[in-house]
Parts: structure tokens; C-alpha cells; sequence
């Protein structure tokens, strides 16, 4: 409050013109600790003064003063952003005029701030809270940045996913999803979907080469997890998304498109896990109504169920790629990761292959850190390469697995074990040893081999038949897949996870 106050004197006191700012597109660098970018300005306006103010303090002896007050991005401990407001009083009605003209018109030059947004709110994801969240803490805020949209309360599941194939979405800068990964994923399938059907691109084709979607995504935190949000923004906080979607920030990210015998299944954004965690999703399925307690239980039983699976990896290496996902940074801020190249077509393609028997196939388009796993499954993803962290983890005994799943949460290098490969790759094939049958009922086909040694011993570390794929949250029917990275597919409204600012910064 002090520094404040001391840059408010300042300001009041002393002959700046506005246009001495005009070029630096820094609001103020008149102290050293105070500053506020212009990028980071949420909007200006002209301040009423009521009577109450004008006679109290020192401000009584000045003839009748004149006042804006800036709002902007102020940041708050642990990645979170807060709308904060300071407030400028000068003599000069011209003067003050002259400070707000040259503010707005600094805003109105950032041209990657959207006015006219989509919003579509889940009201049944995570706590149910969707609408109140929207409604108290997001409103406000856009209303504040004069922006306006059209919102869509979802009424059934794949709603938003369908309205964006029907909508017009030319009037919009950028489609909103209030909710969680589910109603994201919903959201990034219609969009994708759209474009590629407006483009005249078939998205069955696993070798098409997709066009890249014109709108931004913003998320909205109001699912159980979020992890896309948590990920990409490094909390999950609805003030400090809506200010990241106001400020109109931009974060590209790779999209892997999942196909089974030249049929379009998924797109992924985050995590394709086979084994461990094809089967804790499996399982988890089932509790839905015990709520989040489920993830736990199901995760306890399907590590001491200890399943591995047969079966042949195929993969094309990331050449393309700076770094490898060994690297003790973790690179996941967009900033870098945007920067990349994208692919040369004259690579030339060199696929490995490898056959064995795993407890889990994991493949991560980005580091999938989480609040318990702070790090991630693959701490040095990018975001943005065109390359995917493939993560092979083979038979082991189970106290090695545990091992293997506490470095998740220590920093310790998780891919330091004789039982753990991991490659950065940019295509990759699985083909279960048992090759799913012509309707894809694997139950079936499972049970009648396995079921029966497999329900008696649950405690065993056999191999059955197969799992299935958990592609971001989702079980997909298929266990012979083919996956492929497009680099750099969506843009979301975020800008990755920025560096903690010093407690000086934040006080
Ligand atoms: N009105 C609705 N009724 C029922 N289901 C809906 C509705 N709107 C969206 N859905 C579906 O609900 C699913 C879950 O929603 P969402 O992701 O928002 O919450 P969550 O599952 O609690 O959170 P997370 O995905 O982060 O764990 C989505 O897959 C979406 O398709």
C-alpha cells in the first residue's frame, strides 16, 4: 500500500505526459518494485469522486480533483492472478483526460484481446458449481474488460461438442468451456472437428495432415481434476483463467489424433495411458458414485492386481526436437515451447519397434503435472514440439512398480530404473499380443481366455489379454491404436506456467 501511495504522489506531483508512455508500452517505471505492463492493464476509467473523498485527507485543500483508476493483473501467491486496482488523482481535468485517452487507446492497439466470446458451462461437472462460478466470479470480470458473450448451459452430455458442428463461430474471438477435462475435451473434439470438416479434411484418414483451429480454448475450472487447466496455467483457479482469457493470452499446444483400422476414435491432449492406467479408469468407472475417493481405491487395487501386457510398440523418434525427456528443466513453459520448429518433411522416417510385456504404456503430450504429482509423469514434456513422451514401463516386481510411482512425487528421477525406456516420439503404434476381435468386445474375448485364473488370483502378476487406453480421462474400446502428434493443433487462452515471482514481488 505504501509503494503504491508513493507512486501515486509521484504521479500527481509531477509534469509526466501520457505520451511519454505511449511508446514504452510500460505503464510505469517510476519506482523500482511498482510496474505494471500495458498488456496486463484489464481496463482504465474515468473515477468518480464522491464528497467523502474530496474532503477528507490531504486532498481537501486541493480545488476539485480529478481521477482514473487503472485495474490490472496483480499476482498472488502460487501461480494464481488477482484483478487489482490503483487510482490516480490530479488538479487538471485535461490532464486526467488526457491519461485515460492515452490508456484506452494503448488497449485498444493489443489486438489479441477477444471481445465476443462462446462459453459453454457443464452444470453437472466436478462439485456442481459450473454456473455459480461462471455466474460470481467470471461475469464480473468480463463485464469490467467489456467483453461479451453467448452461453450455452450444457443440457446433455456431447451438447457442446455437437453445438460447435451447427454454430456460427465466425462472430466469436474464442470458444469458453466452465467445467472440467471432460467438457474441455468436448469442447477441443467439436472445435477440431469443425475446422477439419469446414477444411474439407477427414479426420479418419490417420495420415491427413490437420488444419490448425482459428479460435482459442479457455478453460474455466469447474471439474474434479482440471488437469489440462493445472497444466497449462499452473493452477486451478477460475479468477486467475478468466484473467488470463481478458488479457487475451495465447498458448499453442500438440494434439495426438488416436485411429483403429483407419477409423477416428480421440483426440488427446495430455495423457494416453495402457496397463496401470487404462485400468484404474477401467475400474474407476464403475464407483462414479462414490466420487473422487474412487480414483484412490481403484488406483490401491489396480496396483496390487500387478497386470502386465503383451505386446509390440512401434515408434517413430522426434528428431525434430530440442532437448529429450530426460532433461532436468522442465520445459513445459510455453514460452520456449513455442518457439520450436516445426517438422521438416525431409526427415526421414526410421520406425523402432519393441516387444514385451508391460504394466504400463504411457504417452504424454505434456508434463500432466497434477497437485500430487507436482512434477508430472514426464516432467520435461513440451507443450508445443509436434512430439509426445512415450514412456514404456516393462514387468517388474511390485516393489519396484511402487518405487517407480513414488519418484512421481519426490524429485527423484522416475526414469532412472533398468525397467523404465523413455522416448520422445512423434508417431507411435501399440498391437496387444492378443489382437482385439472383429467387434472390439474384449470382455468377452478376455474372459473366456483369462477371467477365470485371473478372478481367482487377483493378486497375481499375470498377463491378461488386454488393457485399454485411458485417453485423457476416457476408456477407449480399442486396444490396437495409432497415434499421431500435430504440432502445435490448438491455441488455448493461457501462457504456460510462469516462474514464481519473489515474495518481494508478491507483497
Ligand atoms: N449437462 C450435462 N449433463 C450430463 N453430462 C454432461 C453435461 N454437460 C457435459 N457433460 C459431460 O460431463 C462429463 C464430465 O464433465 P467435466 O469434465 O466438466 O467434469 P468432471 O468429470 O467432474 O471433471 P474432470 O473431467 O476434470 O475430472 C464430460 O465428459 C461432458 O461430456
Amino acid at each position: 500500500i505504501a509503494r503504491l501511495a508513493r507512486l501515486r504522489d509521484f504521479l500527481w506531483c509531477s509534469d509526466i505526459s501520457p505520451f511519454n508512455i505511449a511508446f514504452s508500452y510500460c505503464f510505469s517505471v517510476l519506482t523500482d518494485t511498482c510496474s505494471v505492463p500495458v498488456s496486463e492493464i484489464i481496463t482504465v476509467e474515468e473515477t468518480e469522486i464522491d464528497e467523502k473523498h474530496y474532503h477528507s485527507g490531504k486532498w481537501q485543500k486541493m480545488a476539485k480533483p480529478y481521477a482514473f483508476t487503472v485495474y490490472y493483473v496483480k499476482r498472488a501467491r502460487r501461480h494464481r492472478w488477482r484483478c487489482s486496482h490503483v487510482t490516480f488523482w490530479c488538479t487538471e481535468e485535461g490532464l486526467c483526460n488526457q491519461w485515460i485517452q492515452t490508456l484506452k487507446e494503448l488497449l485498444e492497439k493489443l489486438t489479441c484481446r477477444p471481445k465476443h466470446l462462446l462459453v459453454y458451462i457443464n452444470p453437472f461437472g466436478g462439485k456442481r458449481q459450473g454456473k455459480r462460478i461462471y455466474e460470481q466470479k467470471v461475469v464480473p470480470l468480463f463485464n469490467l474488460a467489456s467483453i461479451t458473450a453467448d452461453v450455452i448451459v450444457t443440457e446433455h452430455a456431447n451438447h457442446a461438442k455437437d453445438s460447435l458442428f451447427e454454430i456460427n463461430i465466425e462472430k466469436y474471438d474464442g470458444v469458453v468451456c466452465v467445467g472440467g477435462d471432460g467438457m474441455f475435451s468436448e469442447v477441443l473434439h467439436g472445435l477440431i472437428g469443425r475446422t477439419q470438416r469446414d477444411c474439407g479434411v477427414d479426420q479418419n484418414n490417420p495420415k491427413a495432415s490437420l488444419v490448425q483451429c482459428n479460435l482459442r480454448i479457455g478453460i474455466i475450472p469447474a471439474g474434479s481434476t482440471d488437469c489440462v487447466c493445472y497444466a497449462t496455467v499452473g493452477v486451478n483457479d477460475p479468477v486467475t483463467s478468466a484473467l488470463h482469457i481478458i488479457i487475451g493470452d495465447s498458448l499453442a499446444m500438440d494434439v495426438s489424433s488416436v485411429h483403429h483400422n483407419n477409423t477416428f476414435l480421440k483426440y488427446s491432449v495430455s495423457l494416453l495411458g495402457y496397463g496401470f492406467y487404462g485400468d484404474i479408469l477401467r475400474d474407476s468407472e464403475k464407483k462414479r458414485w462414490m466420487g473422487l475417493i474412487r480414483y484412490d481405491l481403484s488406483g490401491f487395487k489396480t496396483f496390487l492386481s500387478h497386470h502386465c501386457y503383451e505386446g509390440t510398440v512401434a515408434f517413430l523418434p522426434a528428431q525434430h526436437t530440442v532437448g529429450s525427456p530426460r532433461d532436468k528443466k522442465s520445459s513445459f513453459h510455453g514460452a520456449e515451447c513455442r518457439q520450436k520448429k516445426r517438422l521438416g518433411s525431409e526427415e526421414v522416417e526410421e520406425w523402432k519397434v519393441i516387444q514385451g510385456k508391460f504394466l504400463a504404456i504411457n504417452a504424454a503430450n505434456m508434463s500432466c503435472a497434477c497437485p500430487r504429482s507436482p512434477k508430472g509423469l514426464s516432467p520435461a514434456a513440451h507443450l508445443a514440439d509436434g512430439s509426445s513422451d512415450l514412456i514404456l514401463v516393462r514387468k517388474c516386481s511390485r516393489l519396484n512398480f511402487l518405487r517407480y510411482l513414488i519418484r512421481h512425487t519426490n524429485q527423484d528421477d522416475q526414469f532412472d530404473f533398468a525397467f523404465v525406456e523413455v522416448y520422445r516420439v512423434r508417431k507411435f503404434q501399440f498391437t496387444s499380443k492378443h489382437v482385439d476381435d472383429e467387434d472390439g468386445d474384449l470382455k468377452d474375448l478376455g474372459k473366456k481366455r483369462f477371467g477365470q485364473i485371473c478372478s481367482d488370483h487377483p493378486a497375481c502378476c499375470c498377463s491378461l489379454p488386454n488393457s485399454t487406453w485411458n485417453c485423457d480421462g476416457e476408456i477407449l474400446n480399442n486396444s490396437a491404436i495409432e497415434v499421431r502428434v500435430h504440432c502445435q493443433l490448438l491455441q488455448l487462452f493461457a501462457r504456460g506456467i510462469e516462474e514464481t515471482p519473489t515474495q518481494e514481488a508478491l507483497s
